[in-house]
């Protein structure tokens, strides 16, 4: 690790004049405040589409993935939970490639990293793992580099993660928490909030197997019937409503689609069944999560801890056991998540400056939960 002393040593071996030094030392102080030497960032599962809302609403729900980078001598990667089986270690990961678009946009090299990763996101699932990967790696990048982003008006880190990752309802919610509605204005992404209702629930069925987003997406027609579009209009309108006025009964209308869960039934036969089962045992509303595999029906009636209020006023337990019963009995094995939706985005847990360990300053450390 590089100090004063380093700093002063080096000026001498190469005889640097007055101005030299002055720079360098410039620089390197700039370095030192702005870097960080470790970071650990945490970003939350999102339900995109939420029926209707196809490419442009989503929601980030209470489920978090943790990512830590470190400065090091050599490239490595740790992957535990989610798709720990499955997820490439190399420099192929979305994490890496977050890290990597956050180091091009600031226009630096991207230093040799140590990564570590906690996956609790389901893994293709529906539930926004991939964007998940690249806001933490993007997040994470802009952090070690010391690097601050605009995010009103021109919302930058949006548009690096939506140029990478597709589809800002997915990426929206990621970053910025809450109901998201996105949209491309023809030169750059666009997102705002939806107020949401208090005590919204979310019953999550994720199948046992797993369905790759691009897979679901060969399945939707390039062109729609103008009655499918006005269906869409229509729902989607009701859908913002629902969550802007807090009457949860209009999300029956307000869940159901036309242009994207019906091409992919093929892939998802547990999808109707589900749906089904979830309005019968009194979900709000219920549709397929993302691309799915996963179904998410919506409850309401959460008041303070879960687990300390009576059974009977807990409507997502009901829905919780009538989707696993329809998944039974059609063959579809699988486990229900119930969580909620939550307000904030990606965030930074902690981070470690690039000072020599004499610097007071390096004993101070940023901690957020
Ligand atoms: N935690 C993760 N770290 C790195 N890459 C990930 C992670 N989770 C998912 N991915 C990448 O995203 C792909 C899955 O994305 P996708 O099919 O869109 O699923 P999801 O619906 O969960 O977003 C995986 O094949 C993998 O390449
Ligand atoms: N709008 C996209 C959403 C994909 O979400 P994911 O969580 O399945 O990646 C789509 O429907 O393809």
């Amino acid at each position: 690790m590089w100090g004063q002393a380093e700093v002063t040593k080096f000026a001498e071996k190469h005889r640097l004049g007055e101005g030299a030094r002055a720079d360098l030392k410039k620089m390197f102080d700039s370095f030192v405040t702005k870097s960080r030497r470790r970071v650990t960032v945490r970003v939350p599962a999102t339900t995109a589409n939420m029926g209707p809302g196809f490419d442009c609403a989503g929601m980030a729900l209470d489920v978090w993935n943790e990512l830590t980078v470190e400065r090091a001598s050599s490239f490595s990667m740790e992957i535990e939970g989610e798709g720990a089986q499955k997820l490439p270690r190399d420099k192929s990961n979305l994490v890496v490639k977050g890290v990597e678009a956050a180091y091009k946009y600031i226009e630096q090299e991207v230093p040799t990293l140590r990564y570590y990763t906690l996956n609790r996101i389901p893994f293709a699932k529906g539930m926004g793992s991939s964007s998940a990967a690249i806001v933490s790696g993007i997040l994470a990048g802009l952090a070690l580099a010391g690097f601050n982003l605009q995010v009103k008006n021109e919302e930058e880190l949006l548009q690096i993660a939506t140029n990478l990752e597709g589809h800002p309802d997915n990426v929206a919610p990621c970053i910025y928490g809450g109901f998201q509605l996105g949209i491309h204005n023809g030169s750059r992404w666009w997102t705002d909030r939806v107020t949401m209702p208090h005590g919204l629930m979310c019953v999550v069925f994720c199948p046992d197997h797993a369905t790759e987003t691009s897979e679901a997406r060969l399945l939707l027609k390039e062109q729609i019937a103008m009655q499918d579009a006005i269906f869409n209009c229509g729902r989607v309108a009701v859908l913002v409503a629902a969550f802007a006025t807090g009457n949860m009964e209009w999300l029956r209308h307000g869940t159901e689609d036309a242009l994207h869960q019906e091409q992919r039934a093929p892939i998802h036969p547990h999808l109707k069944p589900l749906i089904r089962a979830a309005l019968d045992a009194g979900a709000h509303g219920a549709c397929l999560s993302g691309a799915g595999p996963a179904v998410i029906a919506f409850t309401s009636g959460r008041c303070g801890d879960v687990t300390a209020q009576k059974a009977s006023e807990r409507e997502e337990f009901n829905v919780a056991e009538a989707l696993i019963a329809a998944a039974d009995e059609i063959g579809c094995p699988g486990h229900v998540l119930i969580t909620k939706p939550v307000e904030h985005g990606g965030y930074i847990v902690s981070e470690t400056k690039v000072l020599d360990p004499e610097n007071r300053r390096s004993r101070i450390h940023y901690v957020q939960d």
